[in-house]
């Protein structure tokens, strides 16, 4: 689903991804973690062509993200254009972002009908199925004020799946949040898990790393150092890199 290929980026002088190879084959949950600045949001913001490269590709279910084949040449994509490779990749963020003088109901059915141009009668009883499957159907008419946190990002959630996404990007997802609002959310990520959605999530919670992830990599100064089965990388003394990092955030 995704292969990403000697990816570079820098912002200035500061070179954030430094030859960042990774793939992710359909239905896989890779959890992304490393330190505070590692490169791992950027990562994302990459693969979303959110950002452009410096070097490198990225190809997304086949298709190069943020390019397009015209006349056999591989052109970059206008940025006011509508990206189709975009529309493939939902993405959620640490903070939701909703549109607080629509109805959570509008919020999940804005996407599709103004980028996608699809019709309302269309995209109604997909976006009510959404919001009853991460436990919102009652929220329907509320406006996001009236919505905890936790509610706040499962609407996020819904609102990325309803423009069916074959990839979905979650980058600190639940960092946000109060506590108790935590499980919830990871609750709906979990079963998005179990639905075979192929998954990438920058997370600090190894619990859910642990029990969700099919693979851990571990991201340092730029670059992918350390990855496999969570009770691999987050188990094995061989690992020392991944695990001097664990031990330093516990
Ligand atoms: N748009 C930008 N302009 C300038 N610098 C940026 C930009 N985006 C990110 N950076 C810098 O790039 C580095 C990597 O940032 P990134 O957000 O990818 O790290 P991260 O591993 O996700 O860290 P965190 O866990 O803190 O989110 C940081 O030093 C950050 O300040």
């Amino acid at each position: 689903m995704v292969r990403a290929r000697q990816v570079r980026k820098s912002f200035g002088a500061l070179q954030v991804l430094q030859g960042v190879d990774l793939e992710v084959q359909r239905g896989e949950v890779v959890c992304l973690i490393g330190a505070s600045g590692s490169g791992k949001s950027t990562l994302l913001r990459c693969i979303n062509h959110l950002e452009s490269l410096d070097g490198g590709r990225i190809w997304v279910d086949g298709q190069v993200v943020g390019y397009e084949l015209r006349g056999g040449r591989l052109h970059e994509k206008s940025s006011a254009g509508i990206c189709r490779d975009r529309t493939q990749t939902g993405m959620v963020f640490q903070h939701f972002n909703l549109f607080a003088h629509m109805t959570v109901l509008e919020n999940v059915m804005l996407a599709p009908r103004t980028v996608l141009r699809q019709r309302p009668a269309e995209i109604l009883p997909r976006a009510l199925a959404l919001l009853e499957r991460v436990g919102l159907a009652d929220k329907a008419k509320a406006y996001p004020r009236q919505l905890s946190g936790g509610q706040q990002q499962r609407v996020a959630i819904a609102r990325a799946l309803c423009m069916e996404p074959k990839l979905m990007l979650f980058d600190e997802p639940t960092s946000a949040l109060d506590p108790e609002l935590v499980g919830d959310v990871l609750q709906v990520m979990r079963d998005l898990a179990a639905s075979g959605m192929t998954m990438i999530v920058v997370t600090h919670e190894m619990g859910f790393a642990r029990e969700v992830a099919d693979r851990v990599v571990f991201m340092h100064g730029g670059q992918i150092v350390e990855q496999g089965p969570p009770a691999q990388l987050l188990g094995d003394p061989q690992h020392e890199r991944t695990r001097a990092f664990l031990s330093a955030v516990r």
